[in-house]
């Protein structure tokens, strides 16, 4: 990757394993909060947070997008630019996820979603067909100065009217 883009490798932060979900968010929110007070990441003009370049997001099979699930009350965490679960429905139990006031805060994002298993989920995403989109977490992400892309393969994109394409 190093390779294709030429990232710093101090400007590539990992996930501390080695502690608890809790621990390891707030890790995280500490280095990318040093990123920003030294101007190496953008900071939001509109909102307290990080302005990434681009955020790239894969969509799950249930519409969930970073670690954000259906339902789950971190969807609706405003303060932290991190936050930890430990009741994933799917594994591993414990993650940590950027928040949606940082994903919507970016320049850029982009979700990616290949393959049929993807369809139902994208098209709750991007349609409106009842109250089930409600709770789709990638419907939450709409960037307030950004530009959104949808990347889908042909299998993904099976239940998306034309007009949804064009959009
Ligand atoms: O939870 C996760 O789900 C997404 C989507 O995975 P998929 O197997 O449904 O394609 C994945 O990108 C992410 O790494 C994982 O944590």
């Amino acid at each position: 990757m190093n390779e294709i883009v030429p990232i710093v490798p101090s400007h590539a932060v990992s996930i501390n394993d080695s502690v608890s979900a809790e621990e390891a968010a707030d890790d995280y929110e500490f280095l990318i909060r040093q990123l920003v007070r030294t101007r190496v990441v953008k900071a939001s003009q509109i909102s307290d947070c990080p302005k990434f370049d681009l955020v790239l997001l894969e969509l799950g099979n249930d519409g969930h997008v970073a670690s954000l699930f259906p339902n789950h009350p971190a969807l609706n965490e405003r303060e932290e630019w991190v936050t930890f679960i430990t009741d994933s429905p799917i594994p591993p139990p414990e993650r940590i996820t950027f928040t949606l006031p940082v994903i919507n805060s970016a320049s850029n994002v982009a979700v990616v979603a290949e393959g049929e298993n993807k369809a139902h989920a994208v098209l709750l995403a991007v349609d409106e067909i009842g109250p089930d989109c409600l709770s789709i977490p990638a419907r939450m992400v709409q960037p307030a100065n950004g530009k959104l892309v949808w990347f889908l393969d042909r299998l993904a994109a099976t239940n998306l009217e034309v007009s949804d394409l064009k959009n």
